[in-house]
Parts: structure tokens; sequence; C-alpha cells
């Protein structure tokens, strides 16, 4: 069974990894995954105990490290003194690697065969609302998908309204009330925007510009499970600022900001 083979059904590879997954863990059920973007690795630790943690390359459908020595895995993790897990996964493939789409989603995919009722995609990415400065956790109200391509195959034409869901969106602001919102906008990448095609996703209506998420909530939607996108801005998008902001701005405001906003994640995982 491999993803690169296209008389491959990708639901069977993720059932495959789900039942790997459970023997491997000894966890039969997980409630609610976590994908962990650029800023956000340090919320596992506070969502609970690890139960076990597996080198993703083991898992049937998950392709080797992209990059040598980062060795990509999935966790499972005791939420709080509760008898439910998370699932974290800790590797993400984009787009960009041109992997194929199928393993853009395979990730998601597996968390929907372990049982997992709803979904957590975060990410790094750029701002166009200049009030949100690098460091600032944006919840994600909906998305325009600039990729030109889907994880769903064949005629199934799944419906995407409130696919970032309104209700779990509710539970972060009880959390944080001063949460934002916006429309996030997935590039294809890896380079990133110029400034026209910036002020282009501003004239369609995003706030925020990445390379990631758009896809794996589709497949979550596809799967039947509720989805929570937030976005870390990282840095004001190409343009927005007058002076270009140095790297070492955006890498100390997304490092200032990481316990704050792993200390939200987890206080949403734990409702
Ligand atoms: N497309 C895009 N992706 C990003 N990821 C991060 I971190 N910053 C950016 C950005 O400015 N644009």
């Amino acid at each position: 069974l491999s993803l690169d083979d296209p008389s491959t059904d990708p639901l069977d590879v993720a059932r495959d990894a789900a039942a790997f997954l459970a023997s491997e863990t000894g966890v039969a059920q997980h409630d609610v995954a976590l994908v962990l973007g650029s800023g956000w690795g340090g919320a596992a630790e506070l969502i609970g105990e690890t139960v076990a943690e597996i080198p993703s390359h083991s898992i049937p459908g998950f392709s080797a490290p992209a990059v040598e020595g980062h060795v990509g895995t999935l966790r499972s993790i005791r939420i709080g003194d509760s008898d439910r897990h998370a699932l974290v996964l800790g590797s993400r493939t984009h787009l960009y690697e041109g992997r194929g789409v199928r393993r853009v989603v395979h990730g998601v995919r597996t968390a929907a065969a372990a049982g997992v009722r709803s979904i957590i995609l975060t990410n790094g990415c750029g701002g166009l609302n200049p009030d949100w400065t690098p460091g600032t956790p944006v919840l994600i109200s909906d998305h325009l998908n600039l990729t030109a391509t889907s994880p769903i195959e064949g005629a199934n034409f799944v419906d995407l309204t409130d696919l970032y869901s309104s209700r779990l969106r509710d539970v972060a602001r009880e959390v944080d009330a001063s949460l934002p919102e916006g429309v996030y906008v997935q590039f294809r990448g890896p380079h990133y925007e110029t400034p026209a095609e910036v002020r282009m996703a501003g004239r369609l209506g995003g706030d925020l510009v990445g390379m990631s998420t758009t896809l794996e909530a589709i497949a979550a939607r596809q799967a039947g499970i509720d989805v929570l996108g937030i976005s870390l801005v990282t840095n004001l998008a190409a343009g927005i600022s007058a002076t270009a902001l140095s790297h070492e701005e955006v890498i100390e405001a997304g490092r200032d900001a990481g316990p704050r906003i792993s200390a939200l994640l987890a206080q949403i995982v734990g409702r």
C-alpha cells in the first residue's frame, strides 16, 4: 500500500497508520489531534503526560524526515488528569516539498482514523494587519486556498461552510477573549510573497499569508472532524511594514510568544 500509487485508497493507508499507532502507543482511541506549526512546539508538554512518542517515518504513509536530523514524531499525550488523549502530529509535510497532496494531509487522515473528533491546526504566518505585531496569535475564521489543488479526489463535493468551527472559536475565546480573527491565505511557496501578492491577498479579503493549513483543514472536514485553526503572526507580510523586519526580531518575537501561546493551546485542549 503506497500513497504514491494512484490505485491505493489513501484512507486505507490512514487506517493502517492508525492501527499501527494504537498498537504502538497502547491508546485505542485519541480524542483530539494537534498539528504544531512554527512557534507552537512548546505546547505538548503543557497538555499533559506523554504516554508514547513514535518516530513518524516508522508509521505507514509518513515520509522519511524531510530535513536531515529532524526526526518528526507522533506523540500520544494524556490530557491533564482526564482519560482523554491528544495526538500531537510533530511532523508536517508542506505542499512545497513536492511529495504530493496525499502526504500533506496523511497526518490529518491518520488522526481521523485514530478516532479524533476535532483537530487544532496551528502555523506560523505573515500578517497583513499592522496591529498584529509578531507574536500575536490569531484565530482562523476562514481561508483562501491559492494552491490550485485539493486533497479530495473524485466527485466528492464537500461542503466547507463553517470549516473553521465557530463553536471551537468560541471555546478558544473563553480561554482568551482578546484573540483576534482573520482569513488565512495559503500560497504554495516555498518563496515568500511579493509586496504586490500581499496587496492582492488583502484585496481578496485575506488577513494572514502562509504555506500550510488549508489543505489539511479540507481533508479534516472530509473526514468529518471539527477544525480549530490558530496562526501565530511571526512577521509582517512583505511590504506591510515600511522597514523590513530584521530576521532576529522575527525569531525573538516568535520565541517570546512561545510560553503564552503554548499555555493558550493547552488550556483550549483541556476544555
Ligand atoms: N507565505 C508565507 N508564509 C510564511 N510563514 C511565515 I513563519 N511567514 C510567512 C510569510 O510571510 N508568508
